[in-house]
């Protein structure tokens, strides 16, 4: 297979086999990906602490089977608000994917929809709302918005995903300014800079306006990171898009139970227990064991998705077990599309899917929706 460009080395072939573990996924990914690229997806911020618990905490869960309960049709269904998808797994946002794979989120769109799986289309993506709307018509599609300083920049994005016919807004909270990511500084790394992520404000008429007539890349890199970077964001910046949007909004980067109830009074939908990958906050705690807590908070009023640490179907039972109404994959899903674009994806979610339905049978759970009825041990 020929290679395709991106931020690739050259002259690496895509594997023969592709690999199924999330580390042989990782290792792969690395031989195709340049230093930078790849350093920029696998690592996280400060002593990577919250990365290492994210996926450690999954091993201090066990999971107390039961046997002959008639598993043969398994049904992996879940209702998100209005909207019932076949599988309880999300492609998380992730930016720049051409940093990936020249095709990034086209790509990355189309094998969510051959495989039936939500795509959460990221602010800073290579490719615009429009564009990744072209490439996958009807199928279900989030939009993940960084909140703009300037906030008719993100009410006109909001509004362009209305249009586009997306489904929900997702409001990412835990990144209000780039964590503090060693690795990136180490390799002078910076793919916003690059313009990797720009095409959703190169194509919004509010911030090209606001912009004016310094249209030169590095006017238009600044204005991006002047509008994220916004540490005085606050919740009443939920409730003004709560009120222009007839979408629901799930608020991503939830870990503190007393968040669940000033998300739910801003008017969110839904809520996010995301650490952001151990790439905002270190040191926090595993996302997974602030999971609990959160869905006791919201006490069935909102679903509680999750993200930060699931690398495969047994982590993804887990979260299940533990509240979560769904979950989003992240890197495991970005590797693929390093190592081999569509294909690479398509192949991620199928092996997660696969093993989510064996794991589910040898549990003893033949739905997703009893799978609140599995017991996990603490130990
Ligand atoms: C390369 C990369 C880029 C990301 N970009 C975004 C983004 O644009 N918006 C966002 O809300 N989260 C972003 N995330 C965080 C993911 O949505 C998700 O929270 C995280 O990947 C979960 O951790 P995991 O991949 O270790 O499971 C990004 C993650 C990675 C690895
Ligand atoms: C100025 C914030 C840039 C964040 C870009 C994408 C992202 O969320 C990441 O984790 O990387």
């Amino acid at each position: 297979m020929s290679l395709t460009k991106g931020d690739r080395q050259m002259n690496i072939e895509v594997p023969a086999v592709f690999p199924v573990s999330y580390q042989a996924l990782e290792q792969e990914a690395k031989k195709l990906m340049s230093k930078g690229a790849y350093g920029y997806v696998r690592s996280a911020a400060s002593n990577e602490e919250t990365l290492r618990k994210n996926t450690t905490a999954f091993e201090k869960w066990s999971i107390l089977p039961r046997m002959l309960r008639n598993v043969a049709d398994i049904d992996m269904s879940v209702t998100l608000g209005e909207h019932t998808y076949p599988y309880p797994i999300f492609i998380a946002p992730v930016g720049m994917q051409k940093l990936t794979h020249e095709e990034g989120e086209l790509a990355t769109a189309r094998a969510a929809k051959t495989i039936g799986v939500p795509f959460i289309q990221s602010t800073v993506s290579s490719y615009s709302i429009e564009e990744v709307k072209a490439a996958t018509v009807d199928s279900p599609k989030w939009f993940q918005l960084y909140w703009s300083r300037n906030e008719q920049v993100s009410f006109s994005m909001v509004e362009r995903a209305e249009r586009a016919g997306y489904e929900a807004i997702v409001v990412t909270v835990d990144t209000i300014m780039t964590g503090w990511r060693e690795t990136d500084i180490a390799t002078q790394f910076s793919p916003l800079k690059e313009g990797y992520g720009k095409a959703n404000y190169e194509s919004d008429p509010a911030f090209m306006h606001a912009l004016g007539e310094k249209t030169d890349h590095e006017s238009m890199i600044q204005s991006v990171l002047d509008n994220i970077h916004y540490p005085e964001m606050n919740w009443s910046h939920i409730a003004a898009l709560a009120k222009r949007t007839s979408l629901p909004i799930y608020i991503k980067g939830i870990l503190h139970p007393e968040d669940v109830q000033c998300a739910i009074e801003a008017g969110a939908s839904g809520l996010i227990v995301s650490n952001h990958g151990g790439r905002q906050l270190d040191g926090t705690v595993a996302a997974l064991d602030a999971l609990p807590a959160v869905v006791k908070a919201a006490n069935q009023k909102v679903p509680v998705v999750f993200d930060s640490g699931i690398r495969r179907g047994t982590d993804i039972v887990k979260a299940l077990a533990l509240g979560a109404a769904a979950v989003c994959i992240g890197r495991p899903f970005v590797y693929g599309l390093g190592i081999d674009g569509q294909v690479g994806v398509e192949k991620v979610l199928e092996n997660l899917i696969e093993e989510t339905r064996i794991t589910m049978s040898l549990a003893g759970i033949a739905r997703v929706k009893d799978l609140n009825q599995l017991k996990l041990i603490r130990e």
